[in-house]
């Protein structure tokens, strides 16, 4: 792969294909890590006079607007942390986005609007998508890729469009390569891995893989309802993927034979409603109950006590720690405990820690820890997982050559 290094910059409009998918309340940015890990990128293109068109999707909108996911405030806050004006483009390839490259001068930068308020950047159909990406090229003379979060996904900027300009990768994603290409070869064992998170349909089966890597896998958050649920237990109203019930059946049974050990919630902490995260209102309901006593009309939100105790006691001689997703829904302090036990526990082993996730690795700073301490914290979870897989990512992929 070629490197930013490898491009003769100076004067060109370069498109820098960022993961900017930052956490937001309420308008607030409340973890900036995604956009201060791209920045040096950006930076050093700029320093060398490009005019840098940068852009990202934030969230899951419909592929049209919608101003709640807009890039708007990230615009802001890239702006404070380069130390220059980001010229806010109110469009992707509309009026705006064309007006804004054009006025570029060498050594300015713009920030293009949510690349999802357009069906063809994620779209099934390979001519939609190609269409959208023709559009996106005509905005740029070279293409940088650097939005490891997102290198996972066959989308019209992260694999489309590297075809139709002369490419590069840049520096985010070739250091992420490097540190997670350790896992993938000799780990020290043994290899513990955390799963959590709300994403439970697009990350159950990465289990699959795992099963012939990890020594044992600890399973809280959204997902751990599934694994609960197959196993015969009520689970209320917590999330839950019913189409996934043989799957995971299926990857117990196979744990027993390959010696993966699965560990599951013994308790949790419950409520009747999903708490407010913006304003921290008190959750007056909130209980702790054994994982086979949800009460019907209850969301299981956090793991309780005793899977905190335990969890810390499964990770407690593990030599490589990899941990995706939050256990709990830890943007509201009675449900962030599991999540802060999980880091702590990590923290306390000797393992090499690699956390993955926009808000994995989000709730590891909100949530006050050193993220130094950490052996490496990736901007990319459902990426890090697909790439220790070991599957071919359509965002790299199309950066070769
Ligand atoms: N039990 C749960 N029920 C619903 N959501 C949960 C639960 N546990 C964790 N979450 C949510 O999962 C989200 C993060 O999921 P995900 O996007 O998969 O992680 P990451 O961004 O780290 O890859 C957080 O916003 C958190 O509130
Ligand atoms: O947040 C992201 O992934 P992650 O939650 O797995 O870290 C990326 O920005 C990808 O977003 P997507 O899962 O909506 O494609």
């Amino acid at each position: 792969m070629k490197t930013i290094e490898d491009l003769d910059v100076a004067g060109k409009r370069v498109f820098v294909r960022a993961d900017l998918n930052v956490p937001l309340s309420g308008g607030t940015i409340t973890d900036d890590g995604r956009i201060r890990a791209v920045a040096p990128t950006i930076a050093k293109l700029l320093e060398r006079g490009a005019k840098v068109v940068v852009a990202s999707h934030l969230g899951r909108p419909k592929g049209e607007p919608d101003p709640q996911f807009s890039l708007a405030p990230v615009a802001v806050r890239l702006g404070e942390i380069l130390g220059r004006p980001v010229a806010f483009a109110a469009d992707t390839v509309g009026e705006s986005a064309k007006a804004t490259v054009a006025a570029l001068a060498d050594g300015e930068v713009t920030l293009l609007e949510n690349l999802r308020f357009n069906a063809g950047e994620t779209s099934k159909d390979d001519a939609e998508r190609g269409a959208f990406a023709d559009e996106l090229a005509g905005l740029a003379d070279l293409y940088v890729g650097d939005g490891f979060g997102a290198v996972h996904r066959k989308h019209a900027s992260v694999y489309d469009l590297p075809a139709r300009l002369p490419h590069a990768v840049g520096d985010l994603i070739a250091t992420e390569v490097g540190v997670l290409k350790r896992l993938t070869e000799e780990v020290e064992r043994p290899y513990v891995v955390v799963l959590g998170g709300s994403k439970v349909s697009d990350k159950v089966g990465v289990i699959d893989n795992l099963l012939g890597k990890a020594d044992r896998i600890l399973i809280g958050g959204g997902m751990a309802y599934t694994f609960l649920y197959a196993l015969g237990h009520e689970v209320g109203i917590s999330l839950l993927q019913k189409d996934q019930v043989p799957t995971v059946l299926e990857y117990l049974e196979r744990g027993k034979q390959n010696n993966v050990e699965f560990v599951l919630p013994v308790d949790v902490a419950v409520s009747a409603s999903f708490p407010d995260t913006k304003t921290h209102a008190p959750v007056e309901d909130f209980e702790i109950v054994d994982a086979d006593g949800i009460p019907a009309d209850k969301e299981g939100l956090d793991i309780g006590p005793k899977t905190r105790a335990l969890f810390a006691e499964k990770l407690a001689d593990a030599k490589t720690v990899f941990w995706n997703g939050p256990v709990g829904v830890f943007e509201h302090p009675t449900f962030a405990e599991g999540t802060k036990a999980v880091a702590q526990a990590l923290l306390d082993s000797d393992a090499f820690t690699v956390v993955g996730g926009g808000d994995s690795a989000a709730a590891v700073r909100i949530l006050g820890f050193d993220e130094e301490k950490f052996g490496h914290i990736s901007t990319g979870g459902g990426a890090s997982l697909e790439y220790l897989e070991g599957k071919t990512l359509p965002g790299l992929a199309a950066l070769e050559g």
